[in-house]
């Protein structure tokens, strides 16, 4: 049954590189980078400030390309998509979140659940239905009508999630997305992420320096000058 497993992967990178032209000379972001999600893998990835963790995980979901090696989201080589082809890869199999929320401030939560899958072309009776459903699996369907400028940091980041989860995605990739939130709730929201990345078979990545997350990962990866090593031992 190898081939169902290997067509149950949530993304592989092979050998991946990156190199950044500089000042005339090259910065060697990623040097030789291997990663493989499972469904339902909770992965952290740790790093210092510079280290490459940004750089892998665009190259990761396709915003960017590795000068060399391959990456693959659920068997497909993104190299063998065009642009439009891994946004829509994007737009239908992952999901994104960020240290700030990014909500528009005067739209409601819904509203800002809703937009993924306006960009879907999603009628409208369905699209309220899946944000609602969102709001719900992340504990806010009773904020739904406020503004997202009247909700609290962990509530703004809980809608995140509600938007990146709204397209029932495969993979969702997360960039310090405890970063700005007090340490009772990231654990929240990190042990909301773990629980609907487990229920749901969501390959879940998370790039942090936040130690609860390391803690409640189920694999930790650790990035230092653009090579990676794993394990739970302290650095
Ligand atoms: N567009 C770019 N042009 C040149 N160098 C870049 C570019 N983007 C990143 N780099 C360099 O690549 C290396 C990795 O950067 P990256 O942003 O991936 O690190 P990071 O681990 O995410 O850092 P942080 O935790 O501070 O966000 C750094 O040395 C950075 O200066």
């Amino acid at each position: 049954m190898k081939s169902a497993v290997a067509t149950e992967t949530i993304v592989e990178a092979h050998n991946i590189t990156r190199d950044y032209p500089s000042g005339g000379g090259v910065v060697h972001a990623l040097r030789g980078i291997d990663l493989r999600i499972l469904p339902g893998e909770f992965v952290a990835l740790r790093g210092r400030s510079g280290s490459g963790k940004t750089t892998l995980l665009n190259i990761l979901i396709g915003l960017d390309s590795p000068t060399t090696g391959k990456v693959l989201i659920l068997g497909k080589d993104l190299a063998t998509l065009n642009e439009n082809e891994r946004a829509r890869l994007r737009r239908e199999s992952v999901g994104m979140m960020f240290q700030n929320a990014h909500l528009f401030p005067s739209l409601t939560a819904l509203e800002n659940v809703e937009i993924p899958l306006r960009l879907a072309r999603v009628h409208s009776e369905q699209r309220t239905r899946q944000a609602k459903e969102a709001l719900e699996k992340v504990g806010l369907a009773k904020r739904a009508k406020h503004r997202g400028m009247e909700l609290s940091g962990g509530e703004q980041q809980r809608v995140a999630l509600a938007r990146a989860l709204v397209h029932q995605p495969r993979f969702i990739v997360a960039d310090e997305p405890t970063g700005n939130l007090d340490s009772l709730t990231g654990r929240d929201i990190t042990a909301l992420l773990r629980d609907i990345s487990h229920q749901s078979n969501i390959g879940l990545l998370i790039a942090t320096h936040d130690p609860l997350v390391f803690k409640s990962s189920d694999r930790l990866v650790q990035i230092q000058d653009g090579l990676m090593s794993e394990g739970h031992e302290e650095e």
